[in-house]
């Protein structure tokens, strides 16, 4: 960057500026609020946790709204109720908090789809889970996709049904697609943010269709979390 370059507000600039004369804090060259270390680190985790994520959950979510023409159908019209038809109307974050029915289908398609469907952990302590007994120092596995399949919490799990969050309580623990307790996604509301908006920005001037009608599922590669190797689309402006 040059010295003379305007600095944003945007977190990468204040990431990249900080430690330097540019930073917009005026950092004075005494105690650094990060180390560089800490600076490559959290540059790193925002640009992989914050790109791969969204994107994918934002292609699965299409697939599923092109499958079902009715919940699509459902969620335009709650576009229009909420934005009115100007399509030029800017969406501010207020509006997405009205958006109930998008929020459901966000949350379904994470269900789904889900993106992270085995995390890591270690017991800190001696437990018992579901009848069985882990020591502690164990190395475990959450199985974030068996739970959001198990039928004894969702009736007909592998059907995309977005009404179920709007009608029934989910019980405690059975929805987790960004984990949970002190180490649950930090990228959690971000992520939810942009993804309402971009499907409010697209679905609110186009309809989308798939090319390939017949697949029963994207095309998808496991790499720790489910990649969407391609998806083609057809995007026409609504009529
Ligand atoms: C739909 C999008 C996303 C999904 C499904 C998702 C899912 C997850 C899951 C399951 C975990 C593990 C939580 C656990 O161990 O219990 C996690 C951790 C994490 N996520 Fe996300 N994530 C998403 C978006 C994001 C975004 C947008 C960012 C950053 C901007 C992000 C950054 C992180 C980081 C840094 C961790 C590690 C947290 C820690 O270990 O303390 N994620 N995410």
């Amino acid at each position: 960057m040059q010295s003379d370059e305007k600095v944003g507000s945007n977190l990468f600039d204040i990431l990249l500026t900080l430690n330097t004369p540019l930073d917009p804090n005026n950092y004075d060259g005494s105690e650094a609020p990060l180390t560089d270390q800490e600076i490559c680190s959290t540059i790193t985790e925002v640009s992989v946790g914050g790109t791969d994520t969204t994107g994918n959950i934002f292609c699965y979510t299409i697939w599923l709204l092109a499958k079902h023409p009715k919940v699509l159908t459902h969620f335009q019209k709650e576009i229009s109720e909420i934005l009115g038809d100007n399509i030029s109307r800017e969406i501010i974050y207020e509006d997405l908090e009205k958006f109930a029915y998008l929020d459901a289908i966000v949350k379904e398609s994470a269900r789904i789809f889900t993106f992270v469907p085995l995390t890591p952990h270690v017991s800190t302590q001696e437990s018992i889970i579901r009848g069985n007994h882990l020591e502690a120092n164990t190395n475990f596995f959450v199985g974030h996709e068996i739970i959001h399949k198990l039928p004894e919490f969702w009736e007909n799990p592998d059907e995309f049904i977005p009404e179920r969050f709007l009608d029934n309580e989910i019980a405690k623990h059975s929805f987790i697609p960004f984990g949970g307790g002190t180490r649950i996604c930090p990228g959690k509301n971000m992520s939810n943010v942009e993804l309402k908006a971009l499907l409010i920005l697209l679905f609110r001037i186009y309809d989308v269709e798939l090319v390939d009608k017949v697949s029963e599922k994207p095309n998808i590669k496991y790499s720790f979390f489910y990649q969407c190797l391609d998806m083609k689309v057809v995007v026409r402006p609504r009529c």
